[in-house]
């Protein structure tokens, strides 16, 4: 059987691979993403996701990893997890009675042979316009500070959201319909 690495601290991502029943070890790969930073916003996830998978793929001698990257994208700049609360709260703001991007880009490397396939997932969330309480209700929560864009669409996030257009899974780390024809195509298959 095929052993499964998932390069990532997240543990949205690592629960979303346990409830499709993958077997699968996390080992999470550090990566300088200052590097990335320059890239467009576009295409960022995808060559973070890959750096991420092929960092740690370089430190295996068989089996396949999953690398992934989520940006949160509000008109052209990018939000990325909050330093501060204060950043935070200036991002909800930013999000509050707008419409904003989620890009997942996913990689999944072969280690034998280093084979690479990259895709990603696009999700388009619109927020209802929040009243100052509850962005610093919600930043009092804790939930804001290991997240893009400062918020979480699983948690009390959701209380936010009038509605997507894409993929909930992606929103949360893992668009899981375009990672598994990935997987698929390496003969990992989930339903037989
Ligand atoms: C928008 C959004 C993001 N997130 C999370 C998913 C990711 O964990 C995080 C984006 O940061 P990432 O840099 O994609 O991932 P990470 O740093 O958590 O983990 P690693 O780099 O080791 O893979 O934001 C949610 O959990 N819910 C949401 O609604």
């Amino acid at each position: 059987m095929t052993k499964l690495y998932l390069a990532s601290s997240s543990p949205r991502r690592k629960e979303l691979l346990n409830q499709i029943g993958l077997d699968f070890k996390v080992k999470p790969s550090n990566i300088d993403e200052n590097r990335f930073y320059q890239l467009p916003l576009e295409r960022r996830p995808v060559e973070l996701a890959k750096d991420k998978a092929y960092t740690l793929a370089c430190e295996l001698t068989d089996g396949l990893v999953i690398g992934a990257d989520t940006t949160v994208i509000f008109g052209n700049k990018p939000l990325d997890k909050p330093r501060t609360e204060t950043e935070a709260k200036e991002m909800l703001s930013t999000l509050s009675g707008n419409r904003h991007r989620v890009i997942t880009g996913v990689a999944v490397v072969n280690v034998s042979d280093r084979i690479t396939l990259t895709d990603r997932g696009i999700t388009d969330v619109w927020f209802r316009k929040l009243k100052s309480f509850e962005i610093d209700g919600y930043v009092a929560t804790g939930e804001s500070m290991d997240k893009a864009g400062a918020y979480g669409i699983q948690g009390y996030g959701s209380l936010f959201v009038d509605k997507i257009h894409g993929c909930y899974y992606n929103v949360v780390g893992l668009p899981l319909s375009v990672l598994i024809k990935m997987l698929e195509a390496f003969g990992v298959q989930v339903l037989k």
